[in-house]
C-alpha cells in the first residue's frame, strides 16, 4: 500500500533528514516507524503524502507513484491519505461537526450528503453527543477523535499518524491507541505511524521500522525482529543491563514462554540455572522476552546446545577474565 525506495530528502541548509530510505507498508497493516528526535521520523511521513517532497527517490501509495503526478492529480490522490497530528490541528471557530466536515466541503461535497457523513464518523470515533462542542470545550482524547474522524472523512485508505498521541496521559494514549485498532479492522485502514515511545509500538504495530539518522535500521513484523540476532528492537522492548554480566548467558524467546524451558534443563542435563533477569510480554498476540541467565554444572555446554535446538537466540558473554588473556568474544 505504502512503498518507498531509496527516498532521499536534503533541506535547503544542506541538513540530510532521509538517508536513502526504502520502506513497504503492506494494506491492512499498522505500521510504526520509531526513531528518537531528529532520526527523520517527521519528515518521513511527510514525503508519503508529499507534503515534503523528497529530493530524489520514488513513492508510491495504493499502487500510484505520487513523485510522478501533477500538482491536480496529486490533489486527487492525496485524498486517499488521511492524516492525523500531535496537536490536533483543529479549526478553534468552527465546531467538532464543523471541524469534520472541513474536508468535505473543500472537495464540493454537497450539503445534505455532508451532514450525513459528519454524522457516521462522529459515531464511529464515538464522539455522536459532541457535534456542536468547540474544540477548546474538548479534551485531548477527544480532540484527537475529532482529528481522526475528519481524516477519515474522504474514505482514505491510508491514515498517516504524526505522534498522535504524545500530547495524551497513558490512558487517553491506551484509547486512541485503541481506536486506531478498531478502525484497522473494521475498515481495513492502513496505518503509518510516527513516534518516539515503544510502548506504542507494543500496543499497536504489526510491523515496525527502526530509524537513525535518517535511514531505516531495522525493519520487519515485530516478532519476527524480535527472534533476529543482535535486533535493536529487542534491547529497547526488553531492556536488561549492558553490558551482560561475564559469564551469562541473555536468551530470547519469541512464542515459547508457555513451555518450562529452564525446568526441562535442570532436569534433563542436572545443571543449576541462576536467573539474573528478564523481561517477558505479550505483543501481537505472541509472548516474547528477554532472559539472562548464569547456567552452572558438567552439562552446561549441552544444555545450552539443547536451547539453541529448541530455536531460542542466545547471547553468551564471555566469562570473567577471558578479555584479559585476550579470549573475550566480540
Ligand atoms: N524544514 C526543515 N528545514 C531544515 N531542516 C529540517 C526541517 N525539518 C526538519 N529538519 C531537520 O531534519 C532532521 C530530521 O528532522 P525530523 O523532524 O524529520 O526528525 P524527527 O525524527 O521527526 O524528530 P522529532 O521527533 O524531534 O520531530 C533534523 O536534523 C531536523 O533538524
Amino acid at each position: 500500500m505504502i512503498q518507498l525506495s531509496s527516498v532521499r530528502k536534503v533541506y535547503g541548509n544542506g541538513v540530510v533528514a532521509l538517508d536513502g530510505v526504502d520502506l513497504d507498508v503492506r494494506a491492512g497493516e499498522i505500521h510504526g516507524v520509531l526513531g528518537r528526535s531528529g532520526a527523520g521520523k517527521s519528515t518521513l511521513l511527510r514525503c508519503v503524502n508529499l507534503l515534503e517532497r523528497p529530493t530524489g527517490g520514488t513513492v508510491t501509495v495504493d499502487g500510484r507513484e505520487l513523485t510522478a503526478l501533477g500538482q491536480a492529480e496529486l490533489r486527487r490522490a492525496r485524498r486517499g491519505i488521511g492524516m492525523i497530528h500531535q496537536h490536533f490541528a483543529l479549526l478553534s471557530s468552527r465546531t467538532v461537526a464543523g471541524n469534520v466536515a472541513f474536508p468535505l466541503e473543500v472537495a464540493g461535497v454537497p450539503r445534505r450528503e455532508r451532514a450525513r457523513r459528519v454524522g457516521e464518523l462522529l459515531e464511529l470515533v464515538d464522539l455522536t453527543g459532541k457535534a456542536s462542542a468547540y474544540p477548546a470545550q474538548l479534551s485531548g482524547g477527544q480532540k484527537q477523535r475529532v482529528g481522526i474522524a475528519r481524516a477519515l472523512a474522504a474514505r482514505p485508505k491510508v491514515l498517516l499518524s504524526d505522534e498522535a498521541t504524545s500530547a495524551l496521559d497513558p490512558a487517553t494514549t491506551q484509547s486512541i491507541l485503541a481506536l486506531l485498532g478498531r478502525l484497522n479492522a473494521e475498515l481495513g485502514l492502513t496505518i503509518l505511524l510516527i513516534t518516539h515511545e515503544m510502548h506504542v509500538i507494543k500496543a499497536a504495530c504489526d510491523s515496525v521500522s527502526i530509524m537513525t539518522d535518517g535511514r531505516i535500521a531495522e525493519t520487519g513484523p515485530v516478532a519476527g525482529l524480535v527472534a533476529r540476532p543482535g535486533s535493536l528492537l529487542t534491547r529497547e522492548i526488553f531492556p536488561l543491563p549492558e553490558p551482560a554480566p561475564p559469564g551469562s548467558v541473555t536468551v530470547t524467546f519469541a512464542g515459547r514462554a508457555d513451555e518450562p524451558i529452564m525446568s526441562t534443563l535442570v532436569r534433563a542435563f542436572d545443571v543449576d540455572v541462576n536467573i539474573l533477569g528478564g523481561s517477558l510480554e505479550e505483543l501481537a498476540g505472541v509472548p516474547m522476552g528477554r532472559l539472562r541467565v548464569r547456567i552452572g554444572g558438567e552439562r552446561s555446554a549441552e544444555a545450552l546446545a539443547y536451547l539453541r535446538k529448541r530455536g531460542l537466540l542466545l547471547d553468551e558473554a564471555a566469562p570473567a577474565g577471558a578479555a584479559l588473556l585476550g579470549e573475550g568474544r566480540p
